[in-house]
């Protein structure tokens, strides 16, 4: 647990970057802070392994005040990932990633031996071993950051805009990496981000700050889409709120069980097989291919690739409602695709099946919150 105890942070200048900043951030949990350009995220974050020092107040690591530790010995319980990735330009990437345990006094078999785990566990190609930060991508450059901070196994990570310099793309990649990771990893991570949507993808909890570093609200990303506090906070979430806390509203759907064809079946057996025109090509393992329309199939000829219709967007069935609507409206059939863990079609929804179930789960809630 990392705590924030009335925190204060005056630059020399007058300026007040953090203004009584209270805020628990729970073991094992990756707590978000976000907020404006100059609100005080990056300060506060600095101050936590402190780089920078508070002017007033307490952080507590667990049950220890961090302003006592040594400084040093506190910051090898912590690990830091940096916007850039902040390599060092003339070390190999093994060098690069070891560079914490060897300064612990590992030997340099067992430092590299525990690198090139990592560099598989984050997602890299051990063949970038020997190769400079500068012949990778902006996003390979990433991972051995993040590769890095995790070398010495620390309980803590502080990770200051790590995704911010690469293409949305890979960005995506890397967060979904990220979260996968910490799956497994449970580290207590504090991330600071500007960007709203990277902050309700990742965060357990968010922390939205405002200029001069006073903190707005603290909640869970379904809290802050469907409850902010205030203006700011409702105006820095930005528009598209409802239908973004979809994303965190689970609920069980009945998909209809939908017939399908394989490539290669005629025009009979499509015909067979439609519903409202639409029919559904699957491969061997029933993963959904795309959507034929039977009108475009001619009499003897067979499903091909350049019939599908592959606009739709396919959804876990255990995924969020926000999902299944959009594989609903994405589906040119209008039947959205459920799928299961292996990608193999469970069955189809339409937009207003799917929309009854979560106008039922608003208002169940809206009950007990008027109830209790
Ligand atoms: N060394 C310093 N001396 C004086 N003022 C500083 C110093 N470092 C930061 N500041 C000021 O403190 C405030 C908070 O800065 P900080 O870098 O923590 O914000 P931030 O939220 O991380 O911003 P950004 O999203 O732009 O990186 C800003 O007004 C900044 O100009």
């Amino acid at each position: 647990m990392i705590k924030f105890d009335s925190v204060v942070k005056k630059y020399p200048d007058g300026t007040v970057a953090v203004n009584g900043l209270d805020l628990v951030a729970p073991s094992g949990k990756i707590t978000v802070f976000v907020g404006p350009s100059g609100c005080g995220k990056t300060t506060s974050l600095r101050m936590i392994n402190r780089m920078i020092e508070p002017t007033s107040g307490t952080i507590w690591l667990d049950d220890q005040d961090t302003g006592k530790v040594d400084a040093s010995t506190l910051r090898r319980g912590i690990g830091y990932v940096i916007q850039h990735a902040g390599l060092f330009p003339h070390r190999t990437i093994v060098d690069n990633i070891a560079t914490v345990p060897l300064l612990m006094g590992w030997d340099k078999k067992k430092a590299r031996a525990r690198s090139l785990e990592l560099m598989e566990r984050v997602g890299l190609d051990p063949n970038f071993a020997k190769r400079y930060p500068a012949q990778l991508s902006g996003g390979q450059q990433q991972r051995v950051g993040v590769a890095r901070a995790l070398a010495a196994d620390p309980p803590v990570m502080l990770m200051d805009e790590p995704f911010s310099a690469v293409d949305p793309v890979v960005r995506a990649e890397l967060q979904d990496e990220f979260l996968r990771l910490q799956s497994e990893l449970g580290k207590t991570i504090i991330f600071v981000t500007h960007d709203i949507d990277e902050a309700v993808k990742l965060g357990d909890q968010v922390a939205v700050l405002r200029v001069g570093g006073v903190l707005a609200q603290l909640a869970t990303p379904a809290e802050l889409l469907t409850d902010p506090v205030d203006d700011f906070v409702a105006g820095f979430v930005g528009r598209d709120r409802g239908y973004r806390a979809l994303g965190f509203e689970t609920g069980s759907l009945s998909p209809e069980p939908e017939q399908t064809i394989r490539m290669g079946d005629d025009a009979v057996a499509a015909g067979r097989a439609a519903r409202d025109g639409w029919v559904l090509a699957v491969d061997d393992a029933r993963r959904p291919l795309g959507w034929v329309r039977v009108a475009a199939l001619s009499s003897g000829k067979a499903v091909a690739s350049d019939l599908l219709h592959r606009g739709g967007t396919l959804a876990p069935v255990s995924g969020s409602l926000r999902g299944a609507l959009d594989a609903a409206l994405s589906s040119p059939s209008g039947r959205g695709v459920l799928v299961d863990e292996a990608g193999a079609l469970v069955g189809t929804v339409t937009a207003s099946e799917v929309v009854t179930r979560i106008e039922a789960q608003l208002a169940g809630r809206r009950e007990a919150v008027s109830g209790g």
